[in-house]
């Protein structure tokens, strides 16, 4: 974990229920300042929720526990006037679909400007300047004129860049981008990825990445958590978590990575889905998908301990450090070229 010094968020105890079904069960998670974390796991596992809830986004329904908080200010329950203050200024949030997230009906130069009088108080021609600004920042040309165009005559990778715009707007500290190039196709999402690196090269601000994508995470993030039913499994830095996988899950996750050569190597999928929240089995969460599982593994819930700086761990059956055989050590290394 980061020195107190340096942090920038910091998550104890984080629990979510809907309709009393626990889906969150006890995140434990700091960011410091100007830090890439990336938060993977398979659908389902509580990565979105986790900050949905920490920024006070969830849906009344659900009912919220623990603590978490930004440069050291309480997030959970505070006003809602806070809340807005904070999110989208110091923390901003950009998700999947960003058609989603414009609105159809008003010009992108005006969304843009608009997110700049909220959060920065500017307005009329000090506004536009900065609208430019910000979009040139995020790459896209003629920008005089295109400040007038509105969100369907954009691509899919632009309108990605436009919501990142809109998210650099109020100048955050904290950007959580929730599995932002999914919806785009390959080349496209490299260059997302590019951004997102520069951007925060350029500008200080921390990142959450969320991802299904090892290889995404391995070029945006220092730091690795991993989830799995509403648990961090395994933490690391990307080096030590891609060179020594310990957990079964992150492991199997490696395993899945589809191989870029060919059918000489077999992607290995991971044998069942992720369980249904309201049906957890006993112990380990994990346990009857895991090849490893012994019979306590059915009977305890394994503590997520630190197994190292940095490094946490929640299993009683890790995978020993020289068991990760030379194909899997194969797709990591292609994991992360990619
Ligand atoms: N509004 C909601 N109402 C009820 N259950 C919800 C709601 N939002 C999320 N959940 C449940 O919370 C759990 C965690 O969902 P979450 O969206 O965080 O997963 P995820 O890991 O982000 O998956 P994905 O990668 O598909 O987005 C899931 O069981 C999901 O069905």
């Amino acid at each position: 974990m980061s020195a107190t010094v340096t942090r920038l968020v910091e998550i104890r105890g984080l629990k979510v229920a809907f309709d009393g079904v626990q889906v969150l069960h006890g995140i434990d998670l700091d960011i410091a300042k100007g830090e890439a974390v990336g938060l993977v796991g398979e659908s389902g596992c509580g990565k979105s929720v986790t900050w949905l809830a920490a920024l006070g986004l969830l849906p009344g329904k659900a009912s919220v526990a623990g603590s978490v908080k930004i440069q050291g200010q309480e997030f959970l329950g505070a006003p809602r006037a806070a809340l807005e203050q904070i999110r989208g200024g110091r923390v901003a949030m950009i998700f999947q679909d960003p058609s989603s997230s414009l609105n159809p009906v008003l010009t992108i130069g005006r969304q843009i400007a608009e997110a700049l009088s909220i959060h920065r108080g500017l307005r009329g021609e000090a506004a536009k300047v900065e609208a430019w600004r910000l979009m040139d920042m995020v790459g896209i040309p003629d920008v005089r004129r295109r400040f007038d165009l509105y969100p369907h005559e954009f691509s899919g990778g632009q309108c990605q860049r436009l919501m990142i715009a809109m998210a650099l707007a109020g100048e955050p500290d904290l950007l959580i981008a929730d599995e932002p190039t999914t919806a785009l196709d390959a080349t496209i999402q490299a260059q997302i990825l590019d951004l997102l690196i520069s951007l925060r090269a350029e500008t200080g601000m921390a990142t959450v990445f969320i991802s299904h994508d090892l290889g995404a995470v391995s070029q945006v993030c220092e730091r690795v958590c991993v989830m799995y039913a509403g648990r961090i499994v395994e933490e690391g830095t990307v080096a030590e978590l891609f060179a020594d996988p310990r957990h079964p899950y992150t492991r199997g996750l490696f395993d899945a990575i589809p191989s870029i050569d060919g059918p000489r190597q077999r992607l290995i999928p991971i044998a069942g889905t992720v369980p249904d929240p309201r049906r957890l089995p006993k112990g380990c969460s994990f346990s009857p998908r895991c090849s490893r599982a012994a019979e306590a593994c059915g009977q305890e819930l394994p503590p997520l301990v630190s197994i190292g700086r940095g490094r946490r761990l929640a299993c009683c059956r890790p995978v020993p450090s020289a068991a990760i055989t030379a194909e899997t050590r194969c797709r990591i290394a292609e994991g992360m070229a990619r």
